[in-house]
């Protein structure tokens, strides 16, 4: 039996296309690219220095069912000559890449720089003079702090959403000096969202820019010593993980005080698809995507995260779970926050009728479930070994 035409949101047939998808191998491409295979025609150019966390829809058994819609091309879009002709060859691109762990943005920032703006000008130069649409990841970090982090603490406008929802079309973006090298990333992310902005309106590209808040769930990141540097610094979910697996305390900053909003990657890869499917809709767009009920401070979410893990692993909690560390010991000189980051989600719900769905402990329950029974055995065996003798 024929399977159904697939329509977009006003009802037109969507026609399979062709995906030129930047930064495929990372934590959101992996599972844009597994959500493309298994559930549309559509056909994906999948580009990235690495390939580890889509190998199983590269190779293996699995892979069958789209062996001819989904092919790998190992290369580095700083220097590789094969980029322009790929982008030809796709009816979208979507561009992922980019240093985005808050470690190296005060400690490499002419790299971060360089990821963020530099290496992606040609990609913007390509999808405009080729005609081509792109949908350009940005970051919930553009906008920087709230302006009410700039009132006293104990301020009653605080409690005004006007001084800390943030909308696309209205907040400003708001770093701090330029000795925190921690603002080299957003800054960088804003200018392209400019340079993207501006080919829109002078050259007429079809453009589409997200901004993520807070994405989490399987295969984020690394866990420092099994399957990343061991000196290496993740995001907090893999941070918080990592501590959790070893049963080490978990770091808070600064005392954990910053606040963030957390959504599930498979809701907001819903989102991203439709994206994908209604460009109508979504084109000349910046978007949000979060989940504005998911709001926690860093301490809540090592709190959850605890008790979750606790519950996943059926081993007890530490007497001590937690412990303060200064933002200058874990991150070194240079590093700044956001205090908080609450989506406005009016354009996405307007434009796109998505919201999310998925609650932060239920998340962090799937989340911690695949963490633990992916590396707590690696984890074991890493630590029982004895310590090499100096
Ligand atoms: N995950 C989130 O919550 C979040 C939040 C805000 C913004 N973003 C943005 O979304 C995008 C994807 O984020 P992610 O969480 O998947 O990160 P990620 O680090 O897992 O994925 C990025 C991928 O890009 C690849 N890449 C980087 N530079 C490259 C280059 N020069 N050539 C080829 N490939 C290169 C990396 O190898 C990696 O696989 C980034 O632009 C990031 O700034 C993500
Ligand atoms: O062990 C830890 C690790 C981190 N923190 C604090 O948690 C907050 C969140 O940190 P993190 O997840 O590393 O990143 P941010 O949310 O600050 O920024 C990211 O969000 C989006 C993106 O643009 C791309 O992913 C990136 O910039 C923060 O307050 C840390 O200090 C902790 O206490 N302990």
């Amino acid at each position: 039996m024929a399977s159904p035409v697939r329509v977009d949101l006003d009802g037109n047939p969507i026609r399979p296309i062709t995906i030129c998808m930047i930064g495929a191998g990372g934590f959101i491409g992996s599972h844009l690219c597994e959500k493309l295979m298994a559930e549309t025609p559509h056909k994906v150019l999948a580009v990235d220095v690495y390939s580890d966390k889509i190998k199983h829809l590269l190779e293996g058994p699995a892979s069958l069912p789209w062996t001819d819609r989904i092919h790998f091309h190992r290369l580095n879009i700083k220097n590789d000559s094969r980029l322009e002709g790929l982008i030809k060859m796709s009816d979208l691109t979507i561009n992922l890449a980019a240093i985005c762990t808050p470690a190296d943005y005060n400690t490499r920032p002419l790299d971060t720089i360089y990821s963020n703006f530099i290496d992606a000008l040609p990609v913007v130069k390509y999808c405009s003079e080729n005609n081509k649409r792109l949908i350009h990841f940005s970051t919930c970090e553009v906008y920087g702090k709230t302006i009410g982090s700039f009132l006293p603490t104990d301020h009653p406008m605080r409690q005004d959403p006007a001084y800390f929802i943030l909308k696309e079309d209205a907040s400003p973006c708001i770093f701090g000096p330029i000795e925190k090298q921690r603002w080299s990333y957003a800054c960088a992310k804003q200018l392209i969202e400019r340079l993207v902005y501006a080919e829109g309106a002078e050259n007429g590209l079809e453009f589409t820019i997200v901004r993520p808040f807070n994405w989490i769930g399987p295969r984020m990141d690394f866990i420092p010593g099994i399957d990343g540097p061991s000196e290496g610094v993740p995001r907090v979910l893999a941070c918080f993980s990592n501590n959790l697996l070893r049963h080490e305390p978990l770091k808070l900053v600064d005392g954990g005080q910053s606040q963030r909003t957390f959504v599930y990657i498979k809701d907001a890869i819903e989102a991203v698809l439709l994206m994908i499917e209604n460009p109508a809709r979504a084109n000349g767009h910046i978007f949000n995507v979060g989940n504005p009920n998911n709001e926690v401070t860093v301490r809540q979410l090592a709190e959850m995260m605890t008790e979750v893990y606790s519950k996943v692993s059926g081993e007890p909690p530490l007497e001590v779970p937690t412990v303060d560390v200064s933002s200058k010991e874990f991150y070194g000189e240079g590093y700044d926050d956001s205090d908080k980051r609450i989506p406005d989600m009016t354009i996405i719900n307007r434009q796109l009728g998505w919201n999310p769905k998925t609650s932060l402990w239920d998340l962090l329950e799937s989340t911690l479930t695949y963490q633990h029974r992916t590396y707590a055995e690696a984890i074991k065996q890493v630590t029982s070994k004895p310590l090499a003798s100096s």
